[in-house]
């Protein structure tokens, strides 16, 4: 396979709702698509995650952008490629910069599944054909909001909640909510607000039956959650800290997790993901796919990766409805009681849809 063509697109997307985290509030999704032309006219899109601003890891847009541009799609374009896992390879020169190589690393394994005629699930390896999904919560001002939001969530039949935390903004929060809905699969995202000094206070959370706390303390605390896993009885869920498959390694190595949160941006590709899943799946750890606040097209890759068949709890990648007013996919995603059926279809199984994919367009460059 061989790509003669390469179109970058910027993107911009107003959410239904912001979303608020420790780290701030997301309004207007900024983003990136990659679109790849191998020498057959097969096309495949992939989406880059970064923020605008580097508050969940150090990429933006505009560095994804430059990236891209100077780096990743000179060393691709033209390269005669024998399958999308050359990639990973191609682009291990290049430090870090996950989410701008996972954008066209995503992009060439559609190209690859359309080529072969297959879905882009059973190309990777996927085997299952129903997937279980959840919501994730921003952090709300006022409880009676907070509700709300669960009472939606519940009534579409998602499968978990995950709500934010942040100090000042977590016990009593969490004791509401238990107090409320005795039985929900209910789990918290710090977002890295957190640090060991914090340790009672994490422990108290043990007392409402989570099903995990994600990401607790910083991103280079793998030692610090190891620390802090052996003093908690809620299993910890690590995100920010797992960027590559070394950093698994050395989260299983250290047990400073139980359970890994694996999205496709943050760990550089497709393939890293893979990787991660199948040392998880060796080491007894559980994982599941998180999100982005991505739109259709990222939202397709992360499905296609939560087939693979160690994915057992269910994702954040909920309904394109939960999220946009309109998605650049035809059909949208759609969740039904809580499952995604895996489109059959070939590549991602989601076609563009042409008349709001330009309307959201901002931006274009072409590489040739
Ligand atoms: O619904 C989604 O796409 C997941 C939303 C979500 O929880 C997150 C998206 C992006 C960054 C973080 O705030 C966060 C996460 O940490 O998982
Ligand atoms: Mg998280």
């Amino acid at each position: 396979m061989k790509l003669t063509k390469i179109i970058l697109r910027k993107m911009t997307m107003r959410m239904k709702n912001p979303f608020t985290t420790s780290f701030g509030t997301v309004q207007d999704k900024k983003f990136i698509i990659v679109e790849v032309y191998d020498e057959q006219g097969f096309v495949g899109y992939g989406e880059c995650d970064a923020f605008e601003a580097p508050w969940y890891t150090e990429e933006t847009v505009e560095t994804c952008w430059y990236m891209l541009q100077q780096f990743f799609i000179p060393a691709l374009l033209k390269q005669e490629l024998n399958h999308p896992s050359d990639v990973r390879r191609l682009l291990m020169v290049y430090r870090r910069n996950a989410m701008a190589k996972a954008a066209i690393e995503t992009a060439i394994w559609d190209v690859y599944a359309k080529k072969q005629n297959k879905p882009l699930y059973q190309v990777i390896g996927g085997t299952q054909s129903t997937i279980d999904i959840g919501v994730s919560i921003g952090l709300q001002t006022t409880t009676a909001a907070l509700y709300e939001k669960i009472d939606q969530a519940l009534l579409a039949g998602y499968k978990r909640v995950k709500v934010k935390i942040k100090p000042g903004q977590d016990i009593a929060v969490i004791r509401s909510i238990r107090s409320r809905y005795k039985e929900l699969p209910l789990m918290v995202d710090a977002n890295s607000a957190y640090t060991l000094d914090d340790l009672e206070l994490l422990q108290s959370l043990d007392e409402f039956n989570l099903l995990m706390i994600e990401q607790p303390l910083a991103a280079d605390d793998i030692v610090q959650h190891a620390t802090l896993q052996a003093q908690l009885k809620t299993p910890i869920c690590l995100d920010e800290s797992i960027c590559s498959l070394k950093d698994a390694m050395t989260a299983i190595e250290l047990q400073a997790c139980k359970i890994f949160n694996i999205k496709i941006a943050r760990v550089g590709g497709m393939e890293e993901a893979r990787l991660i899943h199948h040392a998880a799946q060796q080491a007894g750890m559980k994982v599941w796919c998180g999100g982005m606040l991505e739109a259709g097209i990222g939202r397709a890759h992360s499905i296609a990766l939560a087939s693979l068949p160690y994915f057992s709890l269910p994702g954040d990648t909920a309904a394109s409805s939960h999220y946009f007013a309109e998605d650049i996919i035809s059909p949208e995603v759609m969740v039904d009681q809580g499952v995604i059926h895996l489109s059959q279809r070939p590549g991602i199984g989601y076609d563009v849809n042409q008349d709001a994919y330009e309307y959201f367009t901002i931006d274009k460059q072409l590489f040739e």
